[in-house]
């Protein structure tokens, strides 16, 4: 468990003025510094949470930097500026107040240049030229957590994004994954999380420490492949889940479509990473965020529309227009899988997540994800 701590009294001293940087802070006080990078729905409940953490506790500096992929808005105004204006993500969060501590940083060299801590929140996406521009930018001690739903897939193979960071960075990076709808923890519901780490329970403990508040309840597994493609491969299921809700199948027909998925998920974890766990499973990160996101998230909800369309609309076309500039992963996610998958000839053996890829790109009608088990009976993995 996070070790107990003394609370703030006031506003730290030390705090750097806001649209400053105190060259070196961290090091210089000795207490560290979180730059959040990623500003989307999810980055900026984080930065709220992590920002009213920062004020209490005595070993961060109050300053939360997030780095803002950069956008005029209708208004003519930079999405920056109305941020640290109005301390509301007016564009991904509307209705919100992020903390007066958040400032919003439009240069991601900038925003990352004097934190010990980094907090990577983007579409999965964007990472690797995220990366690719902060290669060498960051000090090899500071210490990384992935929140980041999604995987690359490179000519070696599958690459989970914490290992992305890890490498392009050379630093180490753990992950935060679980039953967490963005727009629910920013009203303060209550909700869990998994923290992942590698080997430093006391990194780990850190993380905790820093996202727990009494409605965001976190807990910490070494297993952070396990807890990382629990994260990813669920975004395919509930593109899954969705279709059925379109095609208005009822509750047995999505809790068997989620049973599956869940199988599926866990027999391909292991495949790729012999490590992974059993328990992880059980944790936020696996079942609670499989039901989530299967109920409310936002990749159930766009493939519910494609196939109320009969797939006649692209995913493409539907996300623009429904989420307004938010972004699905489930479908560049079945995408991914699909490749990882086919190369090491295991397409047969995950018949699930092979077809939510194949009904995206059309060549499957979105029926087919109730008839794929009838054509390719899945194997007994686990
Ligand atoms: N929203 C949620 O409820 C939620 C919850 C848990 C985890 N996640 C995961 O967190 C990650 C980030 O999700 P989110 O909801 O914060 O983002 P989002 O879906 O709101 O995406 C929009 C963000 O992408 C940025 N963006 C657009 N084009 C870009 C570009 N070319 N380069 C860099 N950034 C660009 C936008 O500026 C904006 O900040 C995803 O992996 C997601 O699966 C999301
Ligand atoms: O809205 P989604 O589908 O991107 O899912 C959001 C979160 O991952 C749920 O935990």
């Amino acid at each position: 468990m996070a070790p107990p701590f003394e609370e703030k009294t006031s506003l730290d001293p030390s705090q750097t003025p806001p649209h400053q940087t105190l060259s070196n802070a961290g090091a210089v006080s000795g207490k560290s510094k979180v730059t959040i990078v990623g500003s989307g729905n999810w980055g900026s409940v984080a930065s709220k949470l992590i920002a009213s953490n920062t004020l209490k506790l005595h070993s961060f500096h109050d300053e939360v930097r997030m780095w803002v992929f950069e956008e005029t808005l209708p208004s003519g105004e930079k999405l920056t500026d109305v941020i640290n204006r109005t301390n509301e993500n007016v564009r991904y969060l509307p209705g919100i107040k992020l903390g007066k501590n958040v400032i919003a940083d439009p240069d991601l060299e900038n925003a990352v240049k004097d934190a010990n801590m980094l907090v990577f929140v983007t579409p999965h996406q964007f990472m690797d030229g995220i990366c690719n521009k902060l290669v060498g930018k960051v000090n090899k001690d500071v210490e990384a957590i992935s929140l980041i739903k999604g995987m690359e897939v490179k000519k070696e193979g599958p690459c989970m994004i914490s290992n992305l960071i890890s490498e392009q960075l050379g630093i180490n990076c753990c992950v935060l994954m679980g039953a967490n709808i963005a727009n629910e923890i920013a009203v303060e519901k209550l909700s869990e999380a998994t923290v992942g780490y590698r080997e430093n329970k006391e990194i780990a403990e850190k993380w905790v420490q820093l996202f727990t508040t009494p409605y965001f309840i976190v807990s910490a597994v070494q297993d952070v492949e396990g807890v990382e493609l629990c994260g990813t491969l669920k975004n395919v299921v509930a593109i899954a889940a969705g279709l059925v809700d379109g095609l208005e199948m009822g509750n047995n027909t999505k809790a068997a479509i989620m049973r599956i998925g869940l199988r599926e998920m866990k027999a391909l974890s292991k495949l790729l990473f012999s490590s992974v766990k059993d328990s992880t499973f059980f944790e936020s990160c696996g079942v609670a965020d499989l039901i989530t996101t299967c109920l409310g998230g936002r990749n159930r909800k766009v493939a519910e529309a494609f196939a109320k369309n009969g797939g006649k609309r692209s995913f493409d076309d539907l996300e623009a227009e429904m989420l307004q500039g938010q972004k699905l992963q489930g479908v560049s996610t079945a995408k991914e899988v699909y490749e990882v998958l086919s190369h090491r000839g295991w397409l047969e053996l995950f018949p699930l997540f092979a077809t939510v890829h194949e009904i995206a790109i059309g060549h499957l009608p979105p029926s087919a994800i109730v008839k794929y088990s009838e054509h390719k009976p899945m194997l007994s993995l686990v």
